[in-house]
């Protein structure tokens, strides 16, 4: 069985983030990965250059040429950059029907360029939202999208409530921008919380975590694997994956998509 799976987001240049992560997650977790560009960017490990979101024409026959021919087993957001593109990309997913849907709030690199444009943000709550089988925030993505301030682990809860009401099936709430040496890594179901604890791993190469953490999940779910099934693996590969960084550019690196299958000696999970 061939499970596939099919990433809508924006373009790294650097290969580190975007659409780039997410195929080469994808591949190490032996998913057939396929693509549809929201955007191109200029970007590299020193930061993004330029961005160029692409005609709401090609993004649709991208996503049409897919769905008729190679439909997958699970769909994966990104960039999505204007009200536009989160227009076009929700009602496309509507009309095809998809379901197990990650949804992962990209809206700042992290050397600070808009990945999102502020005036987009309400469209974002509106339209994705909803489709969101899983939502991927980050710490101030969330605070974003909840308007509250997240300082505790019990801010982090109540915020992943309110991302559940605001109509998220699973909020699985990364971990990396709150303090000390522990990352918690938090997923709400609706009913229970579950926690993924790790050791925070000092380096400064962790451009694309966050795109690859999604990736791992929409790999694992398209296999059929549950939630928090899914969750665990996509935990382990991003760890293995900051863990033994590749070391290469002069600022920011990419994580190593190699490690996890390396480190586990894993075959298809
Ligand atoms: N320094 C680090 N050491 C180990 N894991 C990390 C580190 N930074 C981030 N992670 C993990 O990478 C994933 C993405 O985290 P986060 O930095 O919060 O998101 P983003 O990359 O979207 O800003 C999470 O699972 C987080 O626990
Ligand atoms: C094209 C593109 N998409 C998403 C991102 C953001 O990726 P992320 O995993 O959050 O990594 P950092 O930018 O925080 O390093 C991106 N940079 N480019």
């Amino acid at each position: 069985m061939v499970y596939k799976a099919l990433t809508i987001a924006g373009s790294d240049s650097g290969g580190g983030a975007g659409i780039q992560a997410d195929l080469k997650t994808f591949h190490q977790l032996h998913v057939f990965g396929m693509s549809a560009i929201t955007a191109v960017t200029a970007q590299n490990t020193l930061g993004v250059q330029g961005v160029y979101p692409l005609p709401l024409e090609a993004i649709e026959k991208q996503m049409d040429s897919v769905a008729v021919d190679l439909p997958p087993d699970a769909v994966k957001t990104g960039m999505l950059f204007n009200e536009e593109i989160i227009e076009l990309v929700a009602r496309k997913i509507k009309q095809y029907g998809w379901v197990r849907v990650v949804v992962d709030p990209v809206m700042i690199a992290k050397g600070g360029a808009p990945l999102l444009k502020e005036e987009a943000i309400e469209a974002f709550k509106r339209h994705m939202l909803p489709l969101a089988y899983v939502l991927t925030p980050n710490i101030p993505e969330a605070e974003v999208l909840t308007n509250m301030r997240i300082e505790t682990l019990e801010d982090r809860k109540e915020a992943a409530k309110k991302l559940h009401d605001m109509g998220v099936r699973h909020v699985v709430m990364k971990g990396g921008h709150g303090e000390g040496n522990e990352l918690v890594d938090i997923l709400y179901d609706g009913e229970q919380f579950y926690e993924w604890k790790s050791k925070r791993i000092d380096t400064k190469h962790t451009h694309g975590t966050g795109c690859t953490f999604a990736a791992a999940i929409t790999a694992q779910l398209a296999k059929g694997k549950t939630i928090y099934e899914a969750v665990d693996v996509a935990k382990r590969f991003i760890h293995a994956a900051v863990e033994q960084t590749l070391q290469i550019g002069s600022g920011h690196g990419p994580t190593n998509h190699w490690a996890f299958h390396e480190s586990e000696k894993c075959s298809h999970h």
